[in-house]
């Protein structure tokens, strides 16, 4: 479990992250989301001990983690993929890990095993591909077994196969009950992978919910419907307070329950062919609850985008 309190860091004139109080539950993916410049990577660095924070503070299990004995084994993290010695073997980049933090040997071709890397665990790890280095990344992350697991962007340049196992792969530490605290401005693949949300924009606490709260909370919920007697669902649902605008071969209705437009219909002698509950998406929730904290709208917006049509090929 993850837990921050008032956590505050200041860089000079700029606030980058302010007074920002969450927890992170074991036993699920929680996402950490937030646009471009939101304060997510300095609160990361914080929860790692990699950056002190100006006020406040953030426990792992109860404990800071400068206060953890060997923290590898509490707590992995996936900060930047690149961060290895390009002439080194995968296999001795990560026994050089384990020794440096009293983890047997053994354990390196246990993690090789579970990222899938075993097959290349003595060619050079400077010579991977994005989504290689982002596995044998994560591979040095469970290198202790550690309860806590932190991924920051982890899916940023990867080809959709490499989206894919990444979020296959969350789920399961999740599954085996481990904590795991993802951070992404990608906002369509947080609604995949993550059940819970923390959001923040411009380092301040916007939201702590479950996924669904979140998109049920600020997307608007509309209902879809076609009918070949509009003419008279039209000004019944009006009447009864409904908002109704044309659209796509039929109409969308807002303000107003789809049981109840069933309810009308059967009423009217209406006969329908389509009566569908639209829910919103994330990026919908995204952007209405945010609001102005996002600074970069086109940016994010694009983002989102491409992950949509990377999933969608
Ligand atoms: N070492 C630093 N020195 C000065 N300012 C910093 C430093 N690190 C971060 N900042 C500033 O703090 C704010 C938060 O940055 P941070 O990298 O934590 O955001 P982020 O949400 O991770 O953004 P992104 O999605 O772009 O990675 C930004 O305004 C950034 O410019």
């Amino acid at each position: 479990m993850i837990e921050a309190q008032g956590l505050t860091k200041r860089y000079g004139r700029t606030l980058a992250v302010n007074n920002l109080s969450f927890s992170v539950e074991p036993g699920q993916v929680t996402g950490f989301l937030g646009p471009n410049g939101a304060g997510k990577s300095t609160t990361m660095r914080m929860i790692l001990g990699l950056d002190n924070p100006t006020s406040g503070q953030v426990r792992i299990g109860g404990k800071r983690y400068h206060d953890l004995k060997q923290p590898l084994r509490t707590v992995g993290a996936l900060l930047d993929a690149k961060w290895v010695h390009p002439n080194r073997s995968a296999r001795a980049h990560l026994a050089w890990m384990a020794k440096s933090n009293k983890i047997p040997a053994r354990r390196v071709d246990e993690v090789l095993d579970i990222v899938g890397l075993s097959s290349v665990a003595g060619k050079r790890a400077g010579g991977f591909s994005l989504g290689m280095s982002q596995r044998l990344g994560i591979a040095g992350a469970l290198l202790g077994d550690p309860e806590v697991l932190l991924f920051d962007e982890p899916v940023n340049g990867l080809d959709p196969e490499g989206i894919l196992w990444i979020r296959k792969f969350m789920h399961r530490l999740a599954d085996e009950g481990r904590t795991v605290f993802v951070s992404s401005h990608l906002l369509s693949e947080m609604a995949l992978t993550a059940s819970n949300l923390v959001v923040i924009g411009k380092g301040q606490l916007i939201s702590q919910s479950t996924t669904k709260q979140f998109v049920a909370r600020a997307a608007e919920n509309s209902v879809k419907v076609r009918s070949p007697h509009l003419d008279r669902l039209r000004p019944a649902v009006e009447r009864a307070g409904g908002t109704i605008v044309d659209s796509d071969g039929g109409v969308v209705i807002s303000g107003m329950e789809s049981d109840k437009i069933g309810e009308l219909a059967a009423e009217n002698g209406v006969v329908l062919h389509e009566l569908s509950p639209q829910t919103g998406s994330l990026e919908q929730a995204f952007m209405q609850i945010t609001g102005d904290s996002v600074e970069y709208h086109t940016g994010l917006e694009t983002e989102a985008q491409q992950v949509l049509e990377a999933s969608a090929k």
